[in-house]
């Protein structure tokens, strides 16, 4: 079972110029849906966390020019390399953007489930521009990252700088948030093995402003936050009320919900061996559930 320590791994450079970078998860402890916007997008209120771990990509220099993506890891399967691929999309917007022809071989290690709510797509993307950034030497003022970004998701602005954010409009309205007590809190992951598509979650989305989010405080948090994305997701995928209930149940736990889009729920614990005992629990249970046990990386 993967067990991680927040912020543990470096992004680190090795001897033979090969630059790491993490994909770190994104969790949305609440995420207030207002509005229907005219583009098609909603308007959000959403608190966004990072776990300390994700996604690992590798890169260096290519003298070809070309850049190449190899994808390893348990959720490689399936996962298309090419140019869909949000690494190659964000390579791609990046050299458009810096008119740069050097290339580059990135390896992405895929640890988490692919369209699954904690935005693995967007942090890889996110990731690669940080990488590339620092493997080209690019000085790139960060309004104009944040638009590259914006360009590749909603959730990839947010991705840049993985820490703790209230995070408005589409996605793109970003506001640094330090909750006290929340950075290495112990949270849990767990998905029930299904994909889900963010498009067709915000299509269920009923419509109906719930109000506005109050994030102050975890326990504000906790007690007034919601995802108004969970029922149209337990709608499309009723397997998601049995993994909140599985959260739910687990002593010691603060808070379950799920995150983003689904399908993947997400429980904070106070103490990590209630979070590494629900882990053990549920993996008995449910076999074939995907279970990460992590903490909430520091703002
Ligand atoms: C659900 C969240 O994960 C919460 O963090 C994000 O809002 C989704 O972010 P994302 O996966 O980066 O989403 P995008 O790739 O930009 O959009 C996928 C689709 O989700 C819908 N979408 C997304 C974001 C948003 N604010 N409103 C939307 O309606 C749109 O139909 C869009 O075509
Ligand atoms: N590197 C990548 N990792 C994961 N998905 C990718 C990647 N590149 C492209 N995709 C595509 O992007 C879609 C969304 O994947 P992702 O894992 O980011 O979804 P998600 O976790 O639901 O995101 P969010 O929380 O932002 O809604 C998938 O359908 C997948 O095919």
């Amino acid at each position: 079972m993967p067990h991680a320590d927040a912020n543990l791994l470096p992004n680190a450079i090795s001897d033979d110029g090969e630059l790491t970078e993490i994909a770190y998860a994104k969790v949305n402890l609440a995420l207030h849906v207002r509005a229907r916007r005219e583009d098609g997008y909603h308007a959000l209120e959403s608190l966004f966390v990072f776990a300390g771990d994700g996604d690992v990509l590798t890169g260096k220099a290519a003298d070809s020019g070309a850049i190449t993506l190899n994808i390893e890891g348990p959720f490689a399967d399936g996962l298309d390399s090419g140019g869909g691929n949000l690494v190659m999309k964000a390579a791609q917007a990046l050299r458009e953007y810096l008119g740069e022809s050097r290339g580059a071989a990135l390896t992405l290690v895929k640890n988490l489930p692919v369209a699954s709510g904690i935005g693995g797509g967007s942090a890889d993307a996110a990731a690669t521009l940080r990488l590339l950034g620092r493997l080209w030497n690019a000085h790139i003022p960060a309004p104009d990252l944040e638009r590259i970004a914006l360009s590749l998701g909603s959730d990839v602005p947010a991705c840049l700088a993985s820490v703790t954010q209230m995070v408005r409009g589409r996605g793109e309205v970003l506001e640094d948030v330090d909750l006290p007590g929340l950075a290495g809190t112990p949270m849990l992951l767990v998905n029930p093995g299904v994909g889900i598509s963010t498009a067709r979650v915000f299509q269920r989305w009923d419509q109906v402003d719930r109000g506005a989010l109050a994030a102050e405080s975890l326990e504000r948090l906790i007690d007034g936050g919601r995802n108004d994305l969970e029922p149209a997701a337990v709608a499309m995928e009723p397997v998601i009320a049995d993994v909140l209930a599985e959260l739910r149940q687990s002593p010691g736990v603060r808070l379950a919900r799920m995150s983003g889009s689904g399908a993947t729920c997400f429980a904070l614990f106070d103490d990590e061996a209630d979070a590494d005992s629900a882990a053990i629990d549920i993996k008995a249970r449910q076999a074939g559930w995907w279970i990460m046990v992590t903490r909430i990386r520091a703002a």
